[in-house]
């Protein structure tokens, strides 16, 4: 029927790397295809440079990538291998775990200088639930710190898994490759023959092209696609006609089918990312299947902020902006805003911090816009007085008659040499946690176990469990779900006005301090201005902390010598530039920093 039958399925390997941050996998990946000579060393240059900018800079792995390798075994036969690529941070979880759904095997890399870190575990698990195959692969051996047989032992005792014969390997030397594609094509099990299935695919990815519309990345799990095929996406119910098919060798190549088993893209001219969603099922209009494959899940944002542009001028900018972004990011939400203080803007919605931060830098750094982000909160739920439900993520909504205020909770392992174990643990109790386990991962290694408010984590937990363990702690959190708890909130007054963009959801049992740390660190931020500045923090009508800023006596020009005039210039010129990232607030110009003040408190700040 069709001149391509695909590769013959029992020499196709869908694997991917698993690995905590920095233990190496992008170095692996990249080997992986100049061994594989899918890509030459040109050609991986120019690819790296085609790649996202804050991907690289950030050295994290934000989108997911696939290329299938054609490589020959030493049984002479030549093989299919696709790797299919995982994001590296805890935002993008649920994205980690559609792409191991689409694969059979993959390799679990371990940093032999490190060990089994919190996401290297969180990982395994995952694998373990898509009952992958899993190869181990102890990374970095060259380095001069790597004890390969403690890391495999604590790799056996912590993950179950068998590492007698684990891959000794360094990415950056080149060492082990040729073990890892032998292993790969030994062990990963070839995909099941489901070719005479109604079609059901699985999608691991998308992105937006400008000229061809979604380019949408799938695995083939029954049956069979080509050209031309009405397509139906279970989830959201919409229906495509197929114009391309194809295959990442890394590029796109065109093929006239795509089978069961197989890895591939498709173009169907459709408009947004969120019409082809991650973790969606296709099937075809005709002749389809009514029965989705397991998983699907709607990704709901956690922390919302509001994006104000300094110029009132840029907000149709900002909304230009934010609908380009959100055409390859269905994850990003927004909708207007206005604020009486800070004029119109987007309450943005995100999956986590990071991506909060790479969507505020796209849009800086791409779309040149100037913009006042307001501090991230968690999305609280509430009964409004008529009983009714209601979410909150904005504080300054909060009704002032509410009933039954509930904040969402995580819950988080914590993996640290035990030295560390008494300041982390300090740490999770100042930030409301509530202690479940703690076992000994290794002899000098302990894991913890807390449940934790999501808002105490969405602040700067991360930096300061970073910073108490020396760095060498790592975390991993998941969403468990709402609980109830005594929650006011915090406003902010300056110059006698309400800033709403300041308020913030606290604990009761925190609220006098955080409200005087508050205050304490706006009087520092906020520049002296002609006048004397008042700063309170309030819950309701009660004041409990107040400050005041003294007004401004000199003419800052004064501190110049008469004829300097180019002096002058540069510091008229310098305050210009200070004063663009302000918000005038009652009459006061607010900087950006006293944005996010609520942030940088501290646990034991204020007093
Ligand atoms: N010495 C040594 N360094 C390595 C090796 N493999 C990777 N690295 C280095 O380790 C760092 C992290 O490597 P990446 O490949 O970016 O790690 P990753 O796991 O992909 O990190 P994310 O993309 O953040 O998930 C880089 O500086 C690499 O050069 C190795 O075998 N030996």
């Amino acid at each position: 029927m069709h001149l391509r039958r695909g590769m013959r399925r029992e020499r196709i390997r869908n694997f991917s790397i698993i690995a905590h941050i920095d233990h190496g996998k992008s170095t692996l990946a990249d080997q992986l295809l100049m061994r594989t000579k899918t890509v030459d060393d040109r050609d991986m240059q120019a690819q790296f440079l085609d790649g996202m900018d804050l991907e690289r800079e950030r050295g994290i792995t934000i989108k997911l990538n696939q290329a299938r390798m054609k490589y020959t075994a030493s049984d002479g036969l030549t093989y299919a291998l696709n790797l299919i690529d995982t994001p590296g941070h805890v935002d993008f979880s649920y994205e980690v775990s559609r792409s191991l759904a689409a694969c059979e095997g993959c390799l679990l890399v371990v940093d032999a200088s490190q060990g089994v870190e919190a996401q290297t575990l969180a990982n395994v698990y995952i694998a373990l639930e898509n009952e992958l195959e899993i190869i181990p692969v102890l990374n970095k051996i060259d380095l001069p710190g790597a004890d390969p047989d403690r890391v495999r032992r604590e790799v056996e005792e912590v993950v179950g898994l068998d590492c007698s014969d684990a891959i000794m390997a360094s990415a950056k030397q080149g060492i082990g490759i040729d073990e890892i594609l032998e292993e790969v094509v030994r062990r990963v099990p070839p995909p099941p023959d489901n070719r005479h299935k109604p079609l059901r695919a699985l999608i691991f990815d998308s992105y937006y092209d400008p000229y061809k519309g979604v380019i949408v990345y799938f695995r083939v799990v029954d049956g069979q696609m080509v050209p031309g095929d009405v397509v139906r996406l279970m989830n959201t119910g919409k229906e495509y006609q197929v114009d391309e098919v194809g295959v990442l060798a890394p590029k796109q190549v065109p093929v006239d089918a795509l089978y069961a088993g197989e890895v591939g893209y498709l173009a169907a001219s459709i408009k947004a990312v969120a019409d082809a969603r991650v973790g969606d099922t296709i099937t075809l209009k005709k002749g389809g299947t009514a029965e989705a494959l397991d998983g699907y899940q709607e990704v709901q944002p956690m922390v919302f902020c509001g994006l104000f542009p300094t110029d009132a001028d840029q907000f149709s900018d900002l909304r230009e902006a934010l609908g380009r972004l959100q055409l390859n990011d269905a994850a990003l939400q927004y909708e207007p805003e206005v604020s009486s203080a800070m004029g119109f803007g987007f309450r943005c919605g995100f999956l986590g911090l990071l991506h909060m931060e790479i969507v505020q830098e796209r849009l800086e750094r791409e779309y040149d816009l100037d913009l006042i982000t307001t501090a991230p909160t968690v999305v609280y739920k509430c009964l409004r007085a008529g009983g009714e439900e209601m979410n909150v993520d904005n504080p300054c909504n909060l009704p002032d008659k509410h009933d039954n205020l509930q904040e969402p909770y995580c819950r988080m392992e914590i993996i640290t040499p035990k030295d560390f174990v008494g300041p982390i643990m300090e740490l999770a109790q100042q930030r409301r946690g509530d202690f479940i386990d703690m076992t000994y991962l290794t002899e000098t290694r302990t894991t913890l176990v807390y449940d934790l408010p999501l808002a105490e984590v969405v602040t700067d937990f991360f930096d300061e469990m970073k910073s108490r363990s020396r760095g060498y702690a790592s975390m991993e959190y998941h969403i468990t779900g709402y609980r109830k708890n005594d929650l006011v909130r915090l406003d902010i007054k300056i110059n006698g006005e309400t800033a709403d963009p300041l308020a913030s959801i606290v604990h009761r049992d925190n609220s006098y301090r955080v409200g005087r740390a508050l205050v304490k660190r706006l009087k520092e931020l906020i520049p002296r201005q002609q006048f004397k500045i008042p700063i309170q923090a309030a819950i309701g009508s009660r004041v409990i902390a107040s400050e005041s800023i003294s007004a401004l006596r000199k003419d800052v020009l004064a501190k110049c010598y008469g004829g300097d005039v180019s002096r002058k210039k540069k510091l008229l010129k310098k305050q210009a530039k200070g004063k663009k990232r302000m918000k005038s607030l009652g009459r006061v110009d607010v900087p950006q920093e006293a944005f996010m003040a609520v942030l940088s408190l501290g646990s034991d700040d204020g007093d």
